[in-house]
């Protein structure tokens, strides 16, 4: 019985995880403007580096609230965030995306995505990712601390101290697999298809760079922040 139940600590240690996450949302003003109007290619990609941009200053944020994180190897906190930046940001994409929106206004959303410059090729891998977190219907809680269990992922590149950090990344898989034991009863695989979503999102992170590179304009300009995390120009 104790193992289902989530204990005390364990509230008050998510509690922190999801407060900071609700407190560090981007503006959802994204949706807004795209809801606006059709921009053109170039503009669209000035709007998801400004976009990228405050959702890294976000990230980062959001970050140093995990409990531990911290106290990690200060050049693998680096490594964490600039390995996990991507996949955060496409996974908080694939969440405004799935967020309920009055009729219609997602299918506007996804046509004003799908002509927003991006290469062809890259439609489907991202949507097909989106609808697939879209059909999990997380809750707050699940967002923010798959989030906070992506940005604690062992083995990404230049990571020296993993044991460290997969002491910080158990605690967080525990409380979330008994969350999805609580928010979905009937659904005993839940917790198994939600880390199956993190497989799909580091394809993804693969694509990046060409995503960027083939988008339909030419003299593409990153901010600074974007040219550390995005590793371009
Ligand atoms: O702004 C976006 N996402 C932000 C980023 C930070 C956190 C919040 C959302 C973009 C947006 C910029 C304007 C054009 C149209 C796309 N967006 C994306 C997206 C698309 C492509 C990429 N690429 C990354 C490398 C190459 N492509 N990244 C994000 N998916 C979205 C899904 C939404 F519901 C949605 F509303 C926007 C979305």
């Amino acid at each position: 019985k104790e193992k289902a139940e989530i204990t005390k600590e364990q509230q008050a240690f998510m509690k922190v995880i999801v407060d900071s996450y609700n407190r560090h949302q981007i503006p959802q003003d994204v949706t807004k403007k795209l809801l606006q109007e059709q921009y053109s290619a170039e503009e669209n990609f000035i709007l998801l580096t400004e976009m990228a941009t405050s959702q890294v200053q976000v990230l980062v944020e959001f970050t140093k609230n995990i409990p531990g994180f911290l106290s990690l190897d200060h050049e693998d906190q680096i490594a964490l965030l600039k390995g996990s930046a991507v996949e955060a940001m496409f996974l908080r994409s694939a969440q405004v995306l799935s967020t309920k929106m009055p009729n219609g206004h997602t299918e506007v959303l996804e046509e004003r995505i799908r002509n927003s410059g991006i290469s062809e090729e890259f439609m489907t891998p991202m949507f097909n990712f989106y609808k697939s977190i879209g059909k999990l219907h997380m809750v707050q809680e699940e967002q923010a601390l798959l989030t906070a269990v992506t940005i604690l992922t062992p083995d990404r590149p230049f990571v020296k101290d993993h044991p460290a950090v997969e002491r910080l990344q158990e605690p967080m898989l525990e409380v979330l697999r008994k969350l999805c034991a609580l928010h979905h009863p009937r659904e005993p695989q839940y917790f198994a298809r939600l880390l199956g979503r993190l497989t799909e999102l580091r394809t993804l992170n693969h694509y990046h760079t060409e995503m960027l590179t083939s988008w339909r304009m030419n003299d593409q300009k990153f901010t600074p922040l974007l040219c550390e995390i995005w590793d371009v120009q």
